[in-house]
């Protein structure tokens, strides 16, 4: 009696290199025809494609598809390790099962025969287990090269899309769910990637581990008779009969957990939003002692987020429980079934043991497909969420803007319409012409819409028509109520959004100084969130240090002096006109001490009606 199934190791290299070829070509081929179809043919793939479709095309692709065929070269060497490891036990456990008979025999020589076989397969072991490590390793190596590579691309891909068009401002117009970007594009991006390549090889080993071991398991299966009736390879059935019906009663019990996760994250995420909100206005709810209030409200959000979880945990008892009854019993299935046949003489120990490897080799490669359900389900959420941030940053590119075009030295504001986004007119049919040195001042009611004609103006407001003709790129210049502050240090606050390398230190210190920053002038090097530090008044002076700075042609103002007093607010307009006496002012402004440092007045009367006056004073 010989292992039923035994390797010529001497030759197996080459048979070894030859099968992980073949089996490379035909897994490569396979590969593309599936990726293919699911390509054009599923939803989600369709969604794949259109978020990372242009890695895997144009000039830049080949070295794409160099990795992918390494690493799917890896996972099919991977399965044929797992084969000669199987192998390499059939032979140890016969050996093993020679010498029992041989001592029990007093035979000598089978015994000797039976000792060498034995240390021939721990040396065969060694071999393979000193494979296994360096395969192993490289096999990491290679899929985390594989991810960092891909990852980088889209991420840059993805963050350069959402910036370009202004679509990062506009996406609120297209999609209103599209409130968490950042999420999107860290998050989703990661898991879209690991996802991807886990799901993919995951599913092509998993095939060729079944199809390997399927045909090791029909070699060592011998018949059966049930009810008088003969099951020919009966393990080979009774193994696809079994994982068929643990699956379906897998899949029934572990179908709540998809829902009850995705809730999870959203509980989760609500709490984490309600803390960040905490964080954000931490001196509003200081000063309204609004402690209380913020402490139910969170642990409200927590005790959701409690409830969700439990009965996750409820549902993984049920879940886990089934699967460990499954797996317990797949240990001892092979054995049960061919135990017959080994006490009949008609298998050596070998291969009984490697019937149970096989077994299980293909219970977990067709098992493979429930338990991925899960982790395709948060994958699908992943391309759900990218494809419709790539949708609205694309949808909100095409939204109507104001036409634009260069001007040098002027400002042409031709027939401009402002609505709201239901439709109510703002401003109608605007006419203005400004040239070098000029000022004009917006007054209005609140709620007139003089915030959103700048809008309009600087092309973010889709509600609205006409033509601008104004200087070119950073000529012209719009400043917010509020004036953004970048992270970084002074330096890059302070020259924003300019750089800060084009500027030398002492021209931003003196400029500081100009504006009555003196006391923060020799603080450039430090990193702070400045708009934190700031006090409000501190950071409107620093939007008028960023015009003596940049000297653009024109500027818009948006309310830009109302958190200073009216003595700092004429000195601060009086070093504009002084120091930048060319630049054409637009200001937007309830505080009639503005009107003096303006030609004229732009007064929006409601309902779309407008009116231009010269301003006296
Ligand atoms: N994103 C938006 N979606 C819907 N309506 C908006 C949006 N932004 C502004 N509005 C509406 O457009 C109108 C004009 O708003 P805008 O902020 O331009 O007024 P404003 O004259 O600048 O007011 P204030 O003097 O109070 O700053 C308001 O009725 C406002 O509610």
């Amino acid at each position: 009696m010989s292992g039923s199934s035994s390797l010529d190791w001497n030759n197996e290299l080459w048979n070894s290199l030859r099968w992980t070829l073949e089996a490379f070509g035909i897994s490569a081929t396979c590969f593309a025809i599936i990726a293919v179809l699911l390509l054009r043919f599923t939803r989600w793939g369709r969604q794949f494609w259109r978020i990372s479709g242009a890695y895997f095309t144009g000039r830049d692709s080949a070295p794409v598809y160099a990795l992918m065929a390494v690493v799917l070269f890896m996972t099919v060497f991977a399965v044929r390790m797992t084969v000669l490891f199987s192998y390499q036990g059939n032979e140890m456990y016969t050996a093993l099962q020679m010498a029992a008979q041989g001592f029990a025999q007093g035979d000598s020589a089978a015994l000797d025969a039976a000792e060498s076989a034995f240390w021939r397969s721990l040396a065969i072991f060694s071999i393979l287990a000193t494979i296994h490590v360096a395969r192993s390793l490289l096999d990491f190596y290679i899929g985390q090269a594989f991810d960092i590579r891909w990852r980088q691309w889209l991420t840059d891909h993805i963050t350069t899309d959402w910036l370009a068009g202004r679509a990062f401002y506009r996406d609120r117009f297209v999609d209103a769910t599209i409130d968490n970007p950042d999420q999107r594009i860290q998050a989703d991006v990661t898991d879209f990637v690991q996802t991807s390549r886990s799901l993919s090889m995951g599913a092509v080993g998993a095939m060729v581990s079944l199809v390997s071991f399927t045909k090791i398991l029909w070699d060592l299966s011998g018949p059966i008779t049930v009810f008088g009736t003969e099951i020919p390879r009966a393990l080979v059935f009774l193994v696809f009969a079994y994982v068929l019906v643990s699956t379906i009663v897998a899949f029934w019990l572990g179908r709540p957990l998809i829902r009850l996760n995705f809730w999870n994250e959203q509980l989760t995420a609500n709490f984490r939003y309600a803390l960040v909100r905490v964080r954000d206005g931490a001196e509003n709810v200081a000063f309204y002692r609004g402690e209380g209030v913020e402490r139910t409200g969170l642990l409200t959000r927590f005790a959701a987020v409690l409830r969700n979880y439990w009965r996750i945990v409820y549902r993984t008892l049920k879940f886990n429980g089934w699967n460990l009854v499954v797996n317990q019993i797949a240990e001892v299935f092979a054995f049960l079934i061919q135990a017959p046949r080994f006490f009949a003489g008609t298998i050596t120990l070998g291969d009984m043991t490697q019937s149970a490897t096989a077994f299980r080799q293909v219970h977990d490669s067709l098992s493979f497909f429930r338990e991925s359900y899960d982790a395709f389900a948060g994958y699908r959420a992943s391309l759900m969420r990218l494809d419709g941030l790539g949708r609205a940053n694309r949808v909100s590119r095409e939204l109507p803007a104001l036409a634009t075009a260069d001007l040098d030295g002027a400002l042409e504001i031709d027939g401009v319409h402002v609505r709201t986004p239901d439709g109510s007119p703002l401003v109608t049919d605007l006419d203005l012409t400004m040239t070098p040195g000029e000022a004009v001042v917006v007054k209005g009611p609140s709620g007139s819409g003089k915030t959103t004609l700048l809008r309009s103006l600087a092309q973010m407001w889709p509600y609205t028509d006409g033509l601008i003709r104004r200087p070119s790129g950073q000529q012209t210049l719009f400043l917010s109520q509020m004036p953004y502050l970048p992270l970084g240090d002074l330096r890059t606050a302070v020259a924003y959004p300019g750089s800060a390398a084009d500027i030398d230190d002492d021209t931003i210190r003196t400029v500081l100084r100009k504006v009555q920053l003196g006391n923060i002038a020799d603080r450039l090097d430090e990193e702070q969130d400045w708009a934190k530090i700031l006090s409000p008044g501190e950071q409107q002076r620093i939007a008028f240090a960023r015009i003596l700075l940049l000297r653009p042609a024109l500027v818009f103002l948006d309310e830009a002096t109302s958190a200073v007093d009216e003595g700092l607010e004429y000195s601060l307009y009086d070093l504009i006109r002084t120091e930048v006496p060319e630049c054409m002012l637009f200001s937007v402004s309830h505080r009639s001490t503005v009107d003096q440092h303006h030609t004229r007045q732009l007064e929006l009367i409601g309902d779309g009606a407008w009116q231009l006056s010269t301003v006296s004073v």
